[in-house]
Parts: structure tokens; C-alpha cells; sequence
């Protein structure tokens, strides 16, 4: 086998370095009694005289129980890893039966890192304070249980196999294990915490999280001085090649200590390891040792290269309770490590001569690859190829920039396109937009109108035409204002124009005139379609008016509210349809214009004179007869159609305002005539009034008269008509008989005043006078005969006659006496 790897430097010899640290007393163990049966004192270890065990070990180092991670790092792992850096081999670990502090000074805690952060933290703060040295950095981890190596890193690769392999240096090396390249200490790290939990554990009578198994971290470091600028591969650099092994045992307290036959198994394989481990020790501390059993253990063969060989630093570190009823095994490790310290091995770099480095094969390789890539650029001109003068660059430039124009050429295209379809868009949108606005317009002012007057409620109640076509409630969203639709119709109306014929081929134009009028045509259509039913509701609206105004005079005043709010509808309806018809008046000079246009196109394409080209615009049809229904027939299918319909349904449309407008007239006419008869009937109200204030004079009159004629009846009382003369008798039958006409007509007139208010009621007056049978003109038996009928109704007393001048209509006057003869 070539030898491709030297080692040189100096092989000094060093002892292995042993710490002793004691852990405090654990609450466990206090609280089954233990207590401390060691002492330290400097270096030294001695147990108390109670145990019955004088013995006294001196060691490199004792900690305390309260010395910290930190501390032991630094005293005992330190100087070992700054070893490793150099490229001398280093090998720390932690012994001692389980529970005694291993874990806690290899890995620590978070709050107390152990020996194994501070190691990864120290070797990158190494590095990077090192600018004149590469380093390539690898780990792996591994486990022993039961004397069969896994890898942590990898939990699939299982049973590993050590082999020697002279070009690495310990000389042994673990075959098909996983190497992680480091780049940081938090990588490290979290490499580290992820082998951590493949590790095999499980409770021991002493502790309950203990290590079944020695777990190795092992870090290869590979450092070479910077090769900048130094093209011979060839020329020596200093390059090293070492292992930094930090190890945690399991628990190495005998079996008889296990808890049961699996573990005892378990502890007679891990204390295989162990005890090989202090065989290994005890031999090589004797130093006369011919044969080493390296071999006879998983872990023994492992540290092979770093406890002989080409040398190592080693450090022991063994983990103690200061328990009492530990004392016995505390003793063994002090032993162990008493027979460590006295081990000695020779410490040397491990220097590399040849090119089996990775750092140097991969040096090499850029190397190699740089070579590659000048040749090639030779090849195609000699110039390297970020020169820019290089030809094949400067070609690649010049299509870069014609690609470059054409691409930009090919976006104004797409930019042009998109400006085109744009404005489709937006002539469609804004189309739809408008038509929303007129629907929104005609239906909302209907629907609030009726809201705010009544009027559908109206028809419903009543009767008649407007019950027989029910309205079915609008929806009232707010009514946009007039100038909102007029806006809407100018941006309709400018839709024509937005596609400038120069700009464009005159066919490409043509054709999106045509679209655009097609589009405008459209919604045009649907404009005088959405007035067309607009003007139809306004018609039966007005029927709704004309209904109601016949209802009769006690409806009148709510009708005139109701009038005036229809009369605003309708103006306001006929002021919209107005600037409908202005915007098809303009909508037909743009057509006529156009008309113009396409005129002299045909003329100039054609060649002719364009005044030549008549449209027999004012042709006569009756006079053309059938040619004219003929041409009609042909042309229908080639116009849009919407400027004579629209003309057509704009002067529908003014008919209908006009009919509107007569029909208001209509009804200013018969307001006027209620207007009228009302006069009249105040009129004749103002007479009746005058009629019954002359009543009432009349009525004072009577009164008076009353009182008159009672006084002269109470002259009359006790009179025997019998003495009278006949010429007495008469006059005084003719007075009573004109005195009774007179309260007949009294009575019938206070009966007609009571019907009438303001006449004042209560008792008439009687204002009778005596005129004598001349003025009555009556003779004797026509008075008497009148008395006898008032004497009627059982009152028939004959001679006297009796007003008692109650106020009593009908019962004022009684006549008692005899008859009158
Ligand atoms: N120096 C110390 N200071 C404080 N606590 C410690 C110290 N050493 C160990 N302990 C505590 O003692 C307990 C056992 O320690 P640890 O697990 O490190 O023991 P071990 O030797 O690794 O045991 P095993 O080998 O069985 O896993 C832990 O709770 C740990 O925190």
C-alpha cells in the first residue's frame, strides 16, 4: 500500500489529563439518608475516616461540587480543542457510575453548557480569528450499546464496522458513518440535538434518564494555510488532519447494581467496553505492556489512534457523588482515574504531506476547473469570456439589443392593442352605464312620486280605470339628477367619434365606425324603447288624474295636492324628453356628416364627381312608386336603422307631450269652472245670510207684536162677547183671526230660520195689528169660523180667550170661554 499520508513534528510524550468533579448532594439523597464521605483539598481526594476507608488520590484537577461548566471547560477541555485546531488529536471524556454528572459537564444545560458546546463555540471563534488558515469541519455521531456501533446522525446505518485505514489519522475509522459538514456553531449544535434523541436510555436504580450507551461526537478538523493566488498545486502548504473525540460513557458501576436480567446484560456489555477501556488504561499506564487489547471492545478500538499511535491529548474526567452509600464505586473511579494519570502518550501534529486532504482535493479541483474554463475560452478567441471585447460576447450584445428593439417594438404593438380594446371597453361600459341610468331614471322618480302623493295607494282605493291596471310598487332607488342623463347621452353621443380614421387603415376604420355605430345604434334603441314605456306610464298616469278628478267636490282638495305634483312630473318628464330630441337632433347632424363623408369616399374611389352622387334624399315616393319600396326594401337591411325610429319615436314622443300639455289645459279649464260655481255658490251663501239677518228684524218685530197683542188680550179678559155689538165683534174676530195668520206665518218662518244657522232662536214675537175686516177681508162667518177652527184641538172655551204667553212653539196660545156666537 502507498503511504500517502506523513506525519511529522515532534512526539513528545504527555500524560493523559484527570479531573476529579464532585456534584452536589442530590434532595434524592438526602433524602434517604446519604451524606458526604469525601473531601477535597487541592488536588487531592480523601475519604472521611467514618467509612473506614484512608485513601488519598491526587489528580490534575478536583472541582468542587459547586464549580461551574464553564470552569471545568476550561481547564481541562480547552486546551485540548486548541490542540485539535493545530492538528494534534484530542480525546475527552467524562467517566463515572450513572447519575454521578457525565452528561451534566459533556453536554450541560442550556443555562450551563457543557464541554461540548463550549468545544464547538471555541473552534469557530478559532477559525474565524484565523484569516490566514482554511478549515474544513465534519462530525459524526455515534453510539455504543451493547457493543454494537450505530450512527446518531443517521439511526438507519446500525452495526458499523471499525476499520483501519492508515491514511486517516487515528488510523481507525468507522465505516459507512454519516460526516455532516459543519459551516456554524448553531449548526453544530442542532447536529448534535438531533443525535441526542437517537440515544438509548433508560432508567437505572440510580437515575432515571441514565445512558445506556457511550455516546462519541467526533469532530474531524481539517486545516490548510490559504492557498490565494498560488497556482502550483503542487507547492507545499501546511495542511493538517485531526480528530477531536469528546465521549460520553454510560454509567460504569458494576452489574450487580441493575435493576434487572436485561439491564444486567446491558451493563455487562457497556461495563465490557469499560472494563476494556481500564485494562487498556492499566496497560498502557504500566508502560511495559507488549500486547494492548485494544481490540477486545467496541470503545477500546475506537480511541485506538488517539490513547497510542500517532499521538493525542487525552483528558479523563471523572464525574464523582460525594454519597455515602456510593462510596464503593466512587472508589473504583478514583481508582480507574488514578491509573489513567499515569498513562503516557505522544503528542504530535499530524501534518499532511500529500494531496488526500479534502481541503487539497478540493483546492485541486477549482484548480483543475479553472484550467477547464481558460481553455475553452482560448479555444473560441482567445479572450476570456468576460472580456467584452470577446467577439462571441460582443455578437451575443448585438442580438441581445436587436432582440431587445424587437421586443419593445412588439410592446408598443401590444400597447397600441390594448389602447384599442380599452376604449371598446369603455364605449361598451360606458354604453351599459347609460342604460342603467335612463332605467334608473324612469323607474325611480314613478316609484318615489307615488310614495311621497299617494297616488298609487289612491288607485287602489278607488274605483275604476285605475283599479283595473294594478301597479306593482317600483323599486325607489335615488333618482339621478337630469343633468346625470344629459351627461349620458353627450358621452353616448360622443361614442361615434372615439376611432379617428387617420390614425387608422381607412378599412380597419370603417370597420370599427361601423362597430361603434352598431353599439351606439344599440343602446339608442334602448333609450327610445325605455322612453317609449316611460311615456306610457305618463299615459296612464294622466287616465289616473282624469279618474279621480270626477270623484266629486269632498275629494277636491287632496286631488289639486296631487294635480300639482303630477303637473311637475310632467314637466319635468317633457324638459328630459326635450334633451332627448336635442340629442337626436345632434345625433342626426353627426349622421348627416358622416353621410357627407362616406359620400366623397365613394366619389374618390370611384372617380366621379361627388356632387354627382345624389341620395335622392328628397325623393318623392308616391312619384317613384315602386322603385322607391323597392329600394326601401333593399336599403332596410343596410342601415342601422335607429335615426329614422328614433326620429320617428321622438315625434311620437312630442305628440304625446303635446296631448299631455292639452290634457293640463283640459284641466286648468275645469279647475277654472269649479273655481266659478264655487263664486256662485259663496254668492248665494252671502244672500242667505242678508235674508236671515231681515228674518231676524222681522222676528224682533213679531215679538214686539206679541207682547202688544197680549197686553190687549189682557184688556179682553172678562168681556161677555154676548154685550158687544156686532160691529165690535167683528173687528175684534178680524184682528185675532190677522193676529193668528200672523203667528202661523211666524212659526213657519222661525221653523225655516231654525234650519238655517245664525238665525237666533227662542220664543217669536207676535206683531199683530188690528187693520178690521177690511184689511183682512174677511166677513163675520168666515172669522168666526177661523176662530172656531183655532178654538179647534180641544181648546173650546167659548167667549174668553186666553194667551198664557208661554214661549212654547204651539202651545203659546189657549182660548178659554164660551163659543163665539
Ligand atoms: N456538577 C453538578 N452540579 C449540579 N448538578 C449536577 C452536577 N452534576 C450532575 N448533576 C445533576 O445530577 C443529575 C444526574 O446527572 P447526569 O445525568 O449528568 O448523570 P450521568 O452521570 O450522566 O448519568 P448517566 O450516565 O446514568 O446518564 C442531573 O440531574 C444533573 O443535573
Amino acid at each position: 500500500m502507498t503511504q500517502l499520508m506523513h506525519y511529522e513534528g515532534g512526539a513528545e510524550k504527555n500524560k493523559v489529563c484527570v479531573a476529579v468533579r464532585f456534584r452536589p448532594l442530590s434532595d434524592k439523597e438526602r433524602g434517604r439518608g446519604d451524606h458526604e464521605v469525601w473531601e477535597c483539598s487541592g488536588n487531592a481526594v480523601g475519604i472521611l475516616e467514618d467509612v473506614g476507608m484512608k485513601v488519598k488520590f491526587l489528580y490534575d484537577h478536583v472541582f468542587q461540587p459547586l464549580t461551574d461548566n464553564r470552569t471545568v471547560y476550561k481547564t481541562v477541555a480547552s486546551p485540548i480543542v486548541r490542540s485539535a485546531l493545530d492538528g494534534i488529536n484530542g480525546t475527552i471524556f467524562a467517566y463515572g457510575v450513572t447519575s454521578s454528572g457525565k452528561t451534566h459537564t459533556m453536554m450541560g444545560t442550556d443555562d450551563s453548557p457543557g464541554i461540548v458546546p463550549h468545544a464547538i463555540a471555541e473552534v469557530f471563534r478559532t477559525i474565524a480569528a484565523t484569516p490566514g488558515k482554511e478549515f474544513l469541519l465534519r462530525m459524526s455521531m455515534m453510539e455504543i450499546y451493547n457493543e454494537v456501533l450505530n450512527d446518531l446522525l443517521d439511526p438507519a446505518r446500525t452495526n458499523l464496522k471499525l476499520r483501519e485505514d492508515a491514511r486517516r489519522g487515528g488510523g481507525i475509522h468507522v465505516d459507512g458513518i454519516h460526516e455532516e459538514t459543519l459551516v456554524s456553531a448553531e449548526h453544530a449544535l442542532q447536529v448534535i440535538a438531533m443525535g441526542s434523541e437517537h440515544r438509548k436510555t433508560s432508567a437505572t436504580a440510580f437515575n432515571e434518564g441514565s445512558s445506556r450507551s457511550h455516546t462519541i461526537i467526533r469532530i474531524t478538523i481539517e486545516a490548510s494555510d490559504r492557498a490565494d493566488g498560488m497556482s502550483d498545486p503542487n507547492l507545499r502548504l501546511g495542511r493538517t488532519l485531526s480528530f477531536l473525540n469528546l465521549i460520553d460513557l454510560a454509567g460504569s458501576e458494576s452489574a450487580k447494581a441493575e435493576i434487572n436480567k436485561n439491564q444486567r446484560m446491558e451493563g455487562s456489555f457497556i461495563n465490557k467496553s469499560l472494563l476494556t477501556l481500564g485494562t487498556v488504561i492499566h496497560k498502557l499506564s504500566d508502560g511495559k505492556a507488549v500486547h494492548i487489547p485494544f481490540r477486545d471492545s467496541k470503545l477500546t478500538r475506537l480511541l485506538q489512534g488517539s490513547l497510542t499511535g500517532n499521538g493525542a491529548r487525552i483528558a479523563v474526567i471523572c464525574t464523582i457523588t460525594p454519597a455515602s452509600t456510593q462510596a464503593e464505586e466512587t472508589h473504583n473511579t478514583l481508582k480507574f482515574a488514578s491509573r489513567a494519570k499515569r498513562i503516557e502518550v505522544s503528542v504530535a501534529r499530524n501534518e499532511i504531506m500529500d494531496q488526500s486532504s479534502l481541503i487539497a482535493r478540493y483546492q485541486q479541483e477549482i484548480q483543475l476547473l479553472k484550467g477547464q474554463l481558460d481553455m475553452v475560452m482560448r479555444e473560441r478567441g482567445g479572450l476570456p469570456l468576460h472580456d467584452p471585447l470577446h467577439p462571441e460576447v460582443r455578437t451575443l450584445r448585438e442580438r441581445l439589443e436587436e432582440e431587445h428593439m424587437a421586443l419593445l417594438a412588439r410592446e408598443r404593438d401590444k400597447m397600441a392593442l390594448e389602447e384599442r380594446i380599452a376604449r371598446l371597453a369603455q364605449c361598451i361600459l360606458h354604453g351599459a352605464a347609460a342604460a342603467t341610468q335612463m332605467e334608473r331614471r324612469l323607474r325611480s322618480p314613478l316609484g318615489e312620486q307615488a310614495a311621497t302623493t299617494g297616488l298609487l295607494a289612491a288607485d287602489q282605493r278607488g274605483a275604476g280605470a285605475a283599479a283595473e291596471e294594478p301597479q306593482a310598487p317600483l323599486p325607489a332607488p335615488p333618482p339621478p339628477p337630469l343633468g346625470d342623463v344629459a351627461a349620458t347621452v353627450g358621452g353616448v353621443r360622443s361614442a361615434g367619434a372615439i376611432f379617428p380614421g387617420l390614425q387608422l387603415e381607412r378599412a380597419s376604420a370603417a370597420r370599427l365606425l361601423s362597430e361603434c355605430q352598431q353599439v351606439e345604434a344599440d343602446l339608442l334603441r334602448r333609450q327610445v324603447a325605455v322612453l317609449a314605456a316611460e311615456l306610457v306610464e305618463r299615459d296612464r298616469m294622466l287616465h289616473t288624474i282624469h279618474s279621480m278628478k270626477g270623484r266629486g267636490a269632498a275629494a277636491r282638495d287632496d286631488a289639486g295636492g296631487e294635480d300639482d305634483v303630477a303637473m311637475q312630473v310632467m314637466l319635468a318628464d317633457r324638459e328630459f324628453m326635450q334633451t332627448q330630441l336635442q340629442a337626436a337632433d345632434e345625433h342626426s347632424g353627426k349622421l348627416a356628416l358622416a353621410l357627407e363623408r362616406m359620400r366623397r369616399r365613394l366619389a374618390a374611389a370611384t372617380g366621379v364627381d361627388p356632387e354627382s352622387i345624389d341620395y335622392g334624399l328628397d325623393a318623392n315616393p308616391e312619384e317613384e312608386g315602386e322603385e322607391y319600396a323597392e329600394l326601401e326594401a333593399a336599403a332596410k337591411p343596410l342601415r342601422h336603422g335607429y335615426d329614422h325610429v328614433l326620429a320617428e319615436k321622438v315625434l311620437r314622443m312630442e305628440e304625446k307631450v303635446l296631448l299631455v300639455l292639452e290634457s293640463i289645459r283640459r284641466k286648468d279649464e275645469q279647475l277654472s269652472n269649479q273655481r266659478h260655481v264655487l263664486d256662485t255658490l259663496t254668492g248665494l251663501e252671502d244672500q242667505v245670510q242678508v235674508q236671515l239677518k231681515e228674518l231676524d228684524a222681522e222676528n224682533k218685530n213679531l215679538r214686539q207684536e206679541l207682547e202688544r197683542l197680549d197686553a190687549q188680550n189682557n184688556n179682553l179678559q172678562g168681556y161677555n162677547l154676548d154685550y158687544m155689538s156686532n160691529e165690535d165683534l167683528g173687528e175684534l174676530i178680524g184682528s185675532l183671526t190677522q193676529a193668528v195668520e200672523r203667528v202661523r206665518i211666524t212659526v213657519q218662518l222661525r221653523r225655516l230660520a231654525g234650519r238655517k244657522p245664525g238665525l237666533p232662536t227662542g220664543a217669536p214675537s207676535f206683531n199683530l195689528s188690528f187693520d178690521g175686516e177690511s184689511r183682512s177681508g174677511m166677513t163675520r162667518e168666515a172669522m168666526r169660523q177661523a176662530l172656531e177652527e183655532l178654538q179647534g184641538n180641544g181648546h173650546s172655551r167659548r167667549t174668553t180667550l186666553v194667551s198664557d204667553g208661554s214661549s212654547e212653539e204651539g202651545s203659546h196660545s189657549h182660548y178659554s170661554g164660551g163659543s163665539v156666537a
